[in-house]
């Protein structure tokens, strides 16, 4: 981990090194996820069976067996203990009840002369949800990828999930089962994310594709954005916890460790100011880290991505917190409300000693695929919104036309574009 002080003259320059990595811009992940794309979009289901082969360490030896059928979710959902049943629906509940209040709605207006103007809004026909399942297996990613695509009344959800050799979480598929997924195919990585942007013979081209993943996810999904949507780049997991020392060491070293065990690349960063509080939680990680089954993960993210940053005072760390725009932003500290104006960049924002991030990763409320690597800065949670297109309608009335084609004309004509004078002047016209 790094200690890194705003004391000293060289803390911009180690600040920059800090959060400049890029985890979506490594050449050497780049090229291989441009070879896998290309491979999948000419060679369809044989490359991705290839890959998943390869990847995943599945040996399937027909396409079909990509799918899995919902016969196995429902399945999977009758067999969970009654309280992991309960577990499940009550998260998916709060998820759903959150997202409900996303939701967009047509609207119009008419004006004085009875032209009416609006925006229609209506969901995506079809969409892809990217839920990860390398390192660990990820229920939690199914609600919150699924659950806004529901509300916003998507009618065919494609699911993709790696299933590393061959070992199908069954609470992925419980997940599946309440929250209106259509179709689910075991893959994962670039491949699942070429097969949906292109669409192979057993697996459909979707309009968009949304859902975190690692860097080779992540990658592949900026690449072929403009061939389908996607959300953002929710690649690996973040969190930055402000601490004005009022909170029990210990529970900020799981807050942290809690993020640094997703991912070799994930980042944990630690802001204070009180030297002997910023001590103690440092020792509290190291030794928590002994605790955890993934030790061997969030030790590396920690000790390589890792930082405790010695600030003067509350004004710095703020400023610190917007510069680096986190995925989760923990403000651990006394009055949460009174921070709040002081944060611009933040993915998610966690208020006070009791809003630990886990919180929001499973059942809070709100979602948990949010943007990473910086892109807080000018992307959001995943939500409804994500779900819909906006078209915008213009119903002109005869004296609308009237007074706007004139007007239109001159603009037109101002742009040396006769077509486009012409025709606004013809609707004029007509109603002199
Ligand atoms: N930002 C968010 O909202 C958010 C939410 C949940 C999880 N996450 C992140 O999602 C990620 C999940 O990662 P994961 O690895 O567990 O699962 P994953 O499903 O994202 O990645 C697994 C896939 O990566 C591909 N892959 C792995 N090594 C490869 C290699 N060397 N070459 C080519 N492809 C390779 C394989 O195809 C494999 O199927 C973590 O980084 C976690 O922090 C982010
Ligand atoms: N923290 C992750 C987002 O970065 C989401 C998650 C799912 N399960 C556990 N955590
Ligand atoms: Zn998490």
């Amino acid at each position: 981990m790094r200690k890194l002080d705003t004391r000293e003259p060289d803390f911009r320059a180690r600040l920059h090194e800090l959060h400049d990595w890029d985890a979506n811009n490594d050449p050497a992940v780049e090229d291989r996820v441009r070879e896998i794309l290309a491979a999948v979009r000419e060679q369809g289901d044989q490359a991705v069976l290839a890959y998943t082969r390869r990847f995943d360490g599945l040996d399937l030896q027909e396409a079909a067996a990509l799918e899995i059928p919902p016969a196995q979710w429902d399945a999977a959902l009758a067999s969970l203990p009654p309280s992991d049943r309960e577990a499940l629906l009550l998260a998916a509940h709060r998820v759903r009840s959150y997202h409900q209040h996303q939701r967009m709605e047509t609207w119009t207006y008419t004006e004085a002369d009875g032209t009416v103007l609006g925006q229609r809004v209506l969901p995506l026909s079809r969409v892809g949800i990217y839920v990860p399942g390398g390192k660990a297996a990820y229920p939690s990613s199914v609600l919150m990828n699924a659950i806004p695509a529901q509300v916003a009344g998507v009618p065919e959800i494609i699911m993709t999930v790696p299933t590393p050799q061959g070992q199908i979480n069954p609470w992925v598929l419980a997940a599946a089962a309440v929250c209106g997924v259509s179709r689910m195919f075991t893959i994962g990585g670039a491949q699942a994310v070429a097969a949906l942007a292109y669409g192979t013979a057993s697996i459909p081209a979707v309009d968009k594709i949304v859902g975190p993943g690692n860097i080779y996810v992540a990658t592949a999904k900026r690449m072929v954005f403009g061939r389908v949507g996607i959300d953002m780049i929710a690649g690996p997991s973040e969190i930055l916890v402000i601490s004005d020392g009022s909170a029990d060491p210990q529970w900020l070293a799981w807050d942290l460790l809690s993020q640094a065990e997703h991912d070799e690349l994930a980042q944990s960063i630690l802001i204070g100011w009180d030297d002997a509080h910023l001590e103690a939680v440092a020792a509290a990680v190291e030794e928590a880290l002994g605790e955890l089954d993934r030790a061997p993960i969030a030790r590396k993210s920690w000790t390589e991505r890792g930082a405790v940053i010695r600030v003067r005072d509350r004004a710095e760390a703020c400023a610190i917190a917007n510069s680096i725009a986190p995925e989760h932003l923990e403000l651990a500290v006394a009055d949460p409300e009174d921070w709040l104006p002081e944060i611009e960049n933040a993915g998610a924002i966690f208020m006070g000693i009791h809003s630990c991030e886990a919180l929001g990763d499973y059942l809070a409320g709100p979602n948990h695929v949010l943007p990473t690597g910086g892109s807080a800065r000018f992307s959001s949670a995943l939500g409804v919104y994500d779900f819909v297109k906006r078209s915008s309608l213009i119903h002109a009335s005869p004296a609308g036309a009237g007074t706007l084609g004139a007007v239109a004309e001159r603009l037109a004509s101002a742009e040396g574009l006769t077509a486009h004078a012409r025709s606004a002047a013809c609707r004029s016209k007509a109603h002199r």
